[in-house]
């Protein structure tokens, strides 16, 4: 059978904000890293300048055809508005004060003119406007994801994936809305109120500067508001995460809030979520939507002394009233971009705080990284060595201690001990999901800190008790980590793990789909399929964490001779809750707290009558499955 790498990558070039993200020490142990992020990652707090010239930089920038057809687009519909009041004051001077009748239909094809090419110009800015903010939604997502897809698993575990998943749903579309689409249409309003105030100016510095006296007022409420709204946009998006949090943990435990009648208290802590969600919510409306009413009152006032002083200056003579109406269309006209410029401020807040919570996900750095001089991992035996090997999850509490093991090539090591010994850590380490904080884990003499974590991963398989499966067909689920596999190796595969006959009595062979996590197949074929993945994979190194303690003895049976297929002619490391599983290892390693208390095979330790022959009487005696009292 042919052996595939798999290609994965760590998280090596990762961005920050310099000063601004909160950025873990790589070189520091795991533990210490922990303390003090008890979610694995915080709202950076990054200045809004900053966070918007990254989203700039990073996202938007890249597109930078798109943007320059926006901006064209954006400034040619900016610059026609600036042009309509001047065909107003010619319409009021030359037509009906002049009376000049071959420019009353010269002037109307010039404004149809004009707003054609308006509204083709203003076209091409909302389209490339969508684009981009698509783009950044669909950049900011990939980059999001390759950061978890890298990660270290304690990261992932210590943050909730509700959490994760509001970040992707939620958060990414505001920064589209609320910080690309605002940026744009700041850029494009702005421009309006330039060449509209430019005008004003052209017309009139005097009546100008009484339409725009009530700006720096309207401009010091503002910065007050975006305060505002920030801390409540901030709340209200860290509700939505505890919303997406407990809306995953309610669906994946409903069998025991069911169980347990919890259905109303469940109901109620949701009621409870909700509404300081829309609390948050409407505060946050509340400050946004002062901003357009105090804008327009300012306005009002400006308006008021311009036709106070301009009518004053119209009934004694001083100005005509076409020159007069040019200016008020003008002023009328730059009125509505400066509002949308205003209330653009203020959603920009709300975008700035959700590309901080994306970027603080996108910085992230894992704490298990490739180093630079890492070469690809090559297995000639298969021989693993454990070293003197220390490691505890959180600072101060060490959960493996002085753990040397030696394992000979192609020998197969059970792990025994009571729950909590440390079993699934010492899988977890040389699978580089963690590593160690002292010893080291060597594969043919080779430390698995210097290979790469692709070729690591590549020449081990792992299967767990619970299999997973993605809800994609049979076939791509036991070629999951084998790219490429062909049919008929996918099926070899199949009949080894005694698959084949069962899928091919499903509906579309191995073209069914398993449904989630596999939910369309019984525990036993679950696992079938699962042990067809490991087959396919050949990898000369098998970890397995009981694969069978969820099936009873029937299911147990139909995988037993596809267990011994797969075990035959590769190194083994088993964590062994049942007698059955221990009887096919020819070390037996018995942990407690961390630590190697036994090591011998089964005879040698029934006959040293310690921890391993007390576990025996108890427990393997009478084959109980998954040892609840081992459990605890
Ligand atoms: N992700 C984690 N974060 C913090 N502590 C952890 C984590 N995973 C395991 N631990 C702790 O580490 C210790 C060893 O856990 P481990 O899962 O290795 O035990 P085990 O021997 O495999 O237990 P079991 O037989 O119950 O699966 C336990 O005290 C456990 O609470």
């Amino acid at each position: 059978m042919r052996r595939r790498a798999t290609s994965s990558s760590t998280c090596t070039g990762c961005w920050s904000l310099a000063g601004q993200m909160p950025r873990p020490d790589a070189s520091a142990g795991f533990a210490a890293q922990t303390i003090g992020q008890p979610d694995g990652w915080s709202l950076a707090e990054g200045s809004t300048r900053a966070v918007l010239t990254r989203l700039f930089r990073e996202s938007v920038l890249p597109n930078w055809k798109v943007l320059v057809l926006g901006l064209a687009a954006m400034v040619a519909t900016a610059a026609t508005s600036g042009v309509l009041p001047f065909l107003m004051q010619m319409v009021a001077d030359e037509v009906f004060v002049a009376k000049n009748e071959q420019l009353l239909f010269v002037l109307p094809g010039l404004v149809i003119l004009v707003m054609t090419f308006r509204a083709a110009a203003d076209w091409v800015s909302q389209v490339a406007d969508a684009w981009l903010g698509n783009q950044v939604v669909a950049d900011l997502r990939i980059r999001m994801f390759d950061t978890l897809a890298n990660a270290d698993l304690g990261w992932i575990q210590r943050t909730h994936s509700g959490r994760f998943v509001s970040a992707f749903v939620n958060d990414t579309p505001i920064v589209d809305r609320a910080a690309a689409k605002t940026m744009t249409s700041m850029v494009k309003n702005g421009l309006s109120v330039l060449f509209l105030v430019g005008s004003m100016f052209y017309m009139d510095w005097r009546l100008a500067c009484l339409v725009v006296a009530g700006m720096p007022l309207a401009i010091v409420f503002l910065g007050r508001q975006k305060k505002r709204i920030s801390g409540s946009v901030r709340r209200s998006m860290q509700e939505a995460g505890d919303l997406g949090s407990m809306l995953t943990q309610t669906l994946q435990g409903i069998r025991v809030v069911k169980a347990y009648r919890q259905e109303a208290e469940e109901a109620a802590r949701f009621r409870g979520i909700v509404g300081n969600i829309v609390d948050y919510l409407m505060r946050t409306a509340r400050s946004r939507a002062a901003v357009g009413p105090v804008t327009e009152a300012l306005s009002g006032l400006g308006f008021a002394a311009a036709i106070l002083y301009g009518g004053w200056q119209g009934i004694h003579g001083n100005v005509s009233l076409g020159h007069f109406m040019g200016f008020m269309t003008a002023a009328m006209l730059a009125y509505q971009p400066l509002k949308s410029l205003a209330s653009a401020q203020a959603s920009l807040s709300e975008g700035v705080t959700a590309a901080s919570r994306v970027f603080a996900i996108i910085d992230y750095a894992s704490h298990v990284t490739e180093s630079r001089s890492a070469k690809p991992l090559k297995v000639s035996e298969g021989r693993i060595t454990f070293e003197r090997v220390g490691f505890g999850y959180e600072a101060g509490k060490s959960v493996l201690a002085d753990f040397d093991l030696e394992i000979a090539p192609g020998q197969k090591v059970a792990l025994v001990g009571p729950s909590g010994a440390g079993k699934s850590t010492v899988i977890n380490l040389l699978l580089r999901f963690f590593d160690p904080e002292a010893g080291r884990i060597l594969i043919d003499g080779q430390d698995i800190r210097d290979v790469t974590l692709a070729s690591l991963r590549s020449e081990i398989a792992l299967l767990t008790q619970e299999p997973i499966l993605f809800d994609e067909t049979v076939a791509s689920n036991i070629a999951y980590g084998s790219e490429g596999a062909l049919q008929e190796e996918i099926a070899a595969a199949a009949e080894a793990a005694a698959a084949h006959d069962f899928i091919m009595r499903l509906p579309n062979g191995y073209q069914t789909r398993v449904g989630e996590a596999g939910g369309r197949l019984s525990g036993g074929e679950r696992q079938r399929i699962a042990f067809a993945r490991a087959m396919l994979r050949n990898a000369p190194i098998l970890l397995l964490d009981e694969p069978t303690a969820s099936l009873d003895a029937e299911a147990e049976a139909k995988v037993q001779s596809a267990m011994e297929k797969l075990l035959a002619g590769r190194t083994v490391l088993m964590i062994a809750h049942r007698l059955s599983t221990v009887k096919r290892a020819d070390l037996i390693c018995v942990m407690d707290e961390g630590r190697i208390v036994e090591l011998g095979t089964h005879s040698e330790l029934l006959a040293r009558n310690g921890a391993y022959s007390r576990m025996f009487g108890t427990q393997f005696a009478t084959e109980e499955p998954a040892l609840s009292a081992l459990r605890g």
